[in-house]
């Protein structure tokens, strides 16, 4: 089988690199080799390559940058997702693809599941929602993974700006009314991995897609706030000086894209359906071990 990975130098597609091998012939490429921005370009790549299955982490995410970029953020993570199903659905191949809990407007009391109605507040959100739609009209074998606060020890993310923050000050000021669970991008990784792995061992691979087809949580357990994330980060890394944390609300950090205030998504569809999940703080103990 061959694999073709978008994004391989992001957080999810450096990992995937790894995660994946060993299933198939893998055709990892970084925006140098396929900008998504370039449709043109998307669709050379993909005839060429003429892959089984396309995994798609690269996305425009750049939250508050996207309030300003809106065209480009639409076509990279709108846009370029339908062509590579589109594309997919030519080659008779599938497509697995990531998406955001910024789908979401936050309103909800209670951990959104995929049924419930999406309603993003921010123009990210919105481009992430387009992507997801795009794939969805095509009618091409299809996975949509959403996932949630992603982190890692490489790229930018929370985690590395919280350790770089923690070298030079006293106190940290972190939002604590925004709730959601954050994901160590090898969670994303290494699930998807095993979901490729069942694919590939069905016996009858097309009723396989045909049954699991569709939009799912992938998030790690339990949740937390990017406060309540912040002192974990604290407590288990090690440093000469801590700094205190202390928690504010949203109004007190003031940003150019609106978050969601509930970023809880329930995994409960995945894990009926493929494989549990790690707990937020033991993934991200095992991140920073
Ligand atoms: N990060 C997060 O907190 C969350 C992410 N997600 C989703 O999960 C998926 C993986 O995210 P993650 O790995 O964390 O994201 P990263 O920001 O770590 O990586 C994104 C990758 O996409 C690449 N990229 C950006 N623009 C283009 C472009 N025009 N053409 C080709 N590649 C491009 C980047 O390239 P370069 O390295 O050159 O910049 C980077 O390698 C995405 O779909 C994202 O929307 C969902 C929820 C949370
Ligand atoms: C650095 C810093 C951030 N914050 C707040 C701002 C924000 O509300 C929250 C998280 O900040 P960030 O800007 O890193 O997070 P953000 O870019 O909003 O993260 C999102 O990225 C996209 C790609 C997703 O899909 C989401 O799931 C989510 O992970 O922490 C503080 O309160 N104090 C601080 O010192």
């Amino acid at each position: 089988m061959k694999i073709l990975v978008t994004g391989k130098s992001g957080q999810v597609g450096y990992e995937l690199e790894r995660s994946l091998q060993g299933l198939g012939e893998i055709i990892a490429l970084d925006r140098s080799q396929m900008d998504l921005s370039d449709l043109i370009q998307v669709r050379n790549v993909i005839r060429e390559i003429k892959p089984d299955l396309i995994v798609n982490p690269a996305a425009y995410t750049a939250v508050d940058k996207a309030e300003t970029e809106v065209e480009l953020a639409m076509r990279v993570n709108g846009e370029a997702p339908g062509l590579m199903a589109e594309e997919a659905k030519k080659l008779g191949a599938a497509i697995i693809h990531y998406s955001t809990d910024y789908v979401f407007d936050g309103s909800k009391t209670s951990p959104y599941v995929e049924t419930d109605p999406t309603c993003p507040i921010n123009v990210y959100g919105a481009s992430k929602l387009a992507g997801e739609q795009a794939i969805q009209a095509i009618g091409v074998p299809h996975l949509i993974l959403r996932t949630s606060w992603v982190y890692g020890m490489r790229g930018k993310n929370f985690l590395l700006t919280v350790l770089r923050l923690a070298q030079d000050r006293d106190e940290l000021r972190i939002v604590g009314d925004q709730h959601g669970a954050p994901t160590w991008c090898r969670t994303i990784s290494d699930t998807t991995a095993h979901i490729v792995a069942q694919a590939a061992s069905a016996s009858h691979s097309q009723d396989w897609w045909q049954e699991k087809r569709g939009l799912y949580h992938l998030t790690a357990q339990g949740q937390t706030t990017w406060a309540g994330f912040t002192e974990a980060i604290l407590a288990n890394a090690v440093l000469p000086k801590k700094p205190t944390v202390t928690a504010i609300s949203t109004q007190e950090y003031p940003l150019p894209a609106k978050r969601p205030g509930n970023s809880v998504i329930s995994c409960e569809k995945l894990i009926n359906a493929f494989c549990g999940l790690p707990t937020w703080d033991q993934a991200l103990k095992l991140c920073q071990d």
